[in-house]
């Protein structure tokens, strides 16, 4: 088995008291989350904002101290040997913040000049898209064009892993596309990347593994498609059907239901859906074909990350509930000051 590059063991860190208010949990933190990240992969943690998403990519950084677990980055333990980490960890947290007036080539320098053997700026600004905003100051850049600034000092040190948190957050659409093709053309240079979201179709589009996190635990794991695929009813075929044929078709459809990949038969509208396994398609087409009925019109549909976050806490997803106590004074910047450990 290959060696992770990020390791996670039974992470806690619990902010304040635990809430007395039923039903809340156990306060705002984390409260022993376990995940590792091999080589080369985009692996997400994704879950609703006050998850526990960026204080468990903090404690990873060694910007936090840990109240329990076993963290370590490419061998190394960040929590005693934070300055080594960050030899090989590039970090984009959340709202970064450079001084208004500061060009893009000139933040690139400054930050290049941190680092012994840092990468070449030039590199950086075409594989970020940035050569014509070289000169442009940071509060002129718009959102997409400050998020691929901060995708760039995230990696100016070279790293091996690069964590990105909320990378798309305010971004329109377009942008949001294009931050995607970036992160993948990042990956493709060789770097691990970490990416925290709170966006369902953002995981589902660029990690190839993840970690849902729900109130400062992990909910489940895995590809997204396997995720989906545990699911009971992770597929759907809906058929439309000639209203002549329509009571042959649920006649031979119905007996299924309970079959290994055939989970329910419902009626909607002028359609029939048929929910099962991702085989349920194998199903269907037999019993119609023996049934001699045509539909006139198949899809098949399947279901989200979202379904999945739905069946395991039993909850919708809303990406903005933040449980428990929120400290307005914290200010997270870019890099690794400014945090309060
Ligand atoms: N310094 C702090 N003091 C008190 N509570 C904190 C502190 N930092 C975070 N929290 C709380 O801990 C919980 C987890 O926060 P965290 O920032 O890790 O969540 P998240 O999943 O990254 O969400 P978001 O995207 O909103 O930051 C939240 O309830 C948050 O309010």
């Amino acid at each position: 088995m290959t060696t992770p590059v990020v390791e996670v063991r039974d992470l806690r860190k619990a902010y304040g008291a635990a809430p007395s208010a039923p039903g809340s949990g156990e306060g705002p933190g984390v409260h022993g989350v376990s995940f590792a990240v091999t080589p080369g992969e985009i692996f997400g943690i994704l879950g609703p904002n006050g998850a526990g998403k960026t204080t468990t990519v903090e404690c990873l950084a060694g910007l936090r101290d840990t109240d329990g677990g076993a963290l370590m980055v490419l061998g190394v333990d960040p929590q005693t040997h934070p300055e080594r980490v960050r030899e090989d960890l590039g970090i984009q947290l959340q709202e970064s913040h450079l001084h208004d007036k500061i060009t893009v080539e000139e933040a690139l320098r400054l930050y290049a000049a941190f680092y012994s053997d840092p990468a070449d700026v030039e590199e950086l600004l075409t594989l970020l898209d940035l050569q014509d905003k070289r000169r442009t100051q940071f509060a002129k850049l718009s959102g997409g064009q400050k998020q691929r600034l901060s995708i760039a000092l995230a990696l100016v040190g070279r790293p091996k892993v690069a964590i990105l948190d909320e990378l798309t957050t305010g971004l329109d659409p377009a942008a949001r596309r294009a931050t995607w093709d970036l992160v993948e053309r990042v990956r493709a240079t060789g770097v691990t990347i970490l990416l925290v979201t709170h966006f369902m179709d953002e995981a589902e589009r660029l990690c190839d593994r993840l970690v849902i996190i729900d109130r400062g635990r992990v909910v489940a794991t895995g590809t997204p498609g396997e995720l989906i695929d545990r699911l009971d009813d992770a597929r759907a075929v809906r058929l439309r059907v000639a209203p002549d044929a329509r009571r042959r078709a649920l006649a031979a459809l119905t007996p299924l239901v309970g079959t290994p990949d055939v989970a329910a038969v419902e009626t909607d509208g002028d359609e029939i859906e048929v929910r099962g396994t991702r085989r349920v398609l194998f199903a269907v087409v037999p019993a119609l074909a023996a049934a001699d009925v045509v539909p006139d019109d198949v899809r098949t549909v399947s279901r989200t990350l979202e379904d999945v976050f739905v069946a395991v806490t039993g909850r919708a997803y809303d990406p903005d509930a933040a449980p428990g106590a929120t400290d307005p004074d914290l200010s997270l910047t870019n890099t690794m000051d400014g945090a309060d450990r």
